[in-house]
């Protein structure tokens, strides 16, 4: 085995599901999903209101029981009864439920005797970057300190994998940033893989090396963020006779805007095809032009048939 992928199945993958399916009272929440979740990376999950993203990682933790289908996390069947390999599993919930009589440093002290990696100088360093006061009893702590404290506590176990539930949501932004930066140092030591839901375009964008977008309980796509920025282009081209259906119908074709002669195409994966096609036909002037990833999510959930504002926000 490489080192430091103990933990991870055989095929490099901290999370898979195989249609994992969930139904409440008949409804769907989760439909068929199949997702890939590649060992050590950091994976945004991106959707809605009721998308089912939480009902997803609950499944991934073992909280939920699938109705169909199943799935591994760190190579351990999600429907696995032995919690053990739980240990490794780092968690901040959108709501966090810790024993609220405890003071901070005894709640600390539960989960240092619970977790085998915990890393007491990694707690105590990130009580003093989050500002938590040991002494303080947890239910008098806000819902964002709460996130806060569930976030130290997640990574001073030294997880192998780290589930981030919105986590930055209920955070200031200075907080916020604190937080970013922290999640991103744990994924730099390519030990732990992360897997966050989000709303947040931005927060995929500056934190995310993967991501999925999840409507309705439905995987619409997953991809590298790299592979999904580098295989989107947008091409500007004038023909003196308006744009020839051949590349308007061409493969990999997102979407066509037309403003005079000038035409705007947005083509995934078949750009080199598309860009010889448009040559072919002789055009009076061609470029193209790199998109944002609001562009890109724009066009690939317009592609899809969703308006994009449904899927996610911008701050
Ligand atoms: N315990 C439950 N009983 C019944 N229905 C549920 C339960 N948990 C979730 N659902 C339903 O499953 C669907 C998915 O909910 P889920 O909480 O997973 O979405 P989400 O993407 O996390 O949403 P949000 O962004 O608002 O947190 C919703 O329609 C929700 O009403």
């Amino acid at each position: 085995m490489v080192p430091g992928t103990e933990g991870a199945d055989m095929s490099g993958y901290a999370i898979q599901t195989h249609e994992l399916t969930k139904r409440f009272d008949g409804e769907r929440a989760l439909d068929r999903l199949n997702l890939a979740v590649p060992h050590g990376s950091v994976f945004g999950l991106m959707g809605p209101n009721g998308a089912g993203k939480s009902t997803l990682i609950r499944l991934l933790l073992g909280l939920l029981q699938p109705t169909a289908g199943g799935g591994e996390v760190l190579g351990r069947s999600i429907t696995e009864l032995s919690g053990d390999w739980r240990k490794d599993v780092g968690y901040v919930a959108d709501y966090q439920n810790f024993f609220p009589h405890y003071k901070v440093s005894e709640l600390l002290a539960f989960c240092a005797k619970l977790y085998p990696n915990w890393d007491d100088k990694r707690c105590r360093d990130l009580l003093d970057v989050f500002k938590i006061a040991p002494e303080k009893r947890v239910r008098s702590l806000s819902k964002g300190m709460k996130t806060q404290l569930a976030l130290v506590i997640s990574v001073a176990m030294r997880p192998k994998l780290l589930l981030l539930d919105e986590p930055t949501s209920g955070l200031d932004p200075v907080m916020k940033h604190h937080f970013k930066q922290l999640v991103l140092q744990v994924a730099a030591s390519g030990d732990t893989t992360v897997f966050f839901s989000t709303h947040n375009l931005h927060d995929l964008e500056q934190m995310a090396d993967h991501v999925a977008v999840l409507m309705k309980g439905k995987l619409l796509f997953t991809r590298s963020l790299d592979e999904l920025k580098a295989n989107t282009r947008k091409i500007q081209a004038v023909f003196s006779e308006g744009l020839p259906d051949a590349i308007r119908q061409a493969p990999g074709v997102l979407s066509v805007q037309e403003q005079g002669k000038v035409s705007t195409i947005v083509v995934q994966d078949h750009a080199a095809e598309v860009m010889s096609l448009i040559e072919a036909h002789r055009p009076a002037f061609v470029e193209t032009v790199d998109l944002s990833l609001e562009e890109i999510f724009i066009q690939m959930m317009g592609k899809e048939g969703y308006a994009h504002d449904a899927a996610f926000q911008l701050e």
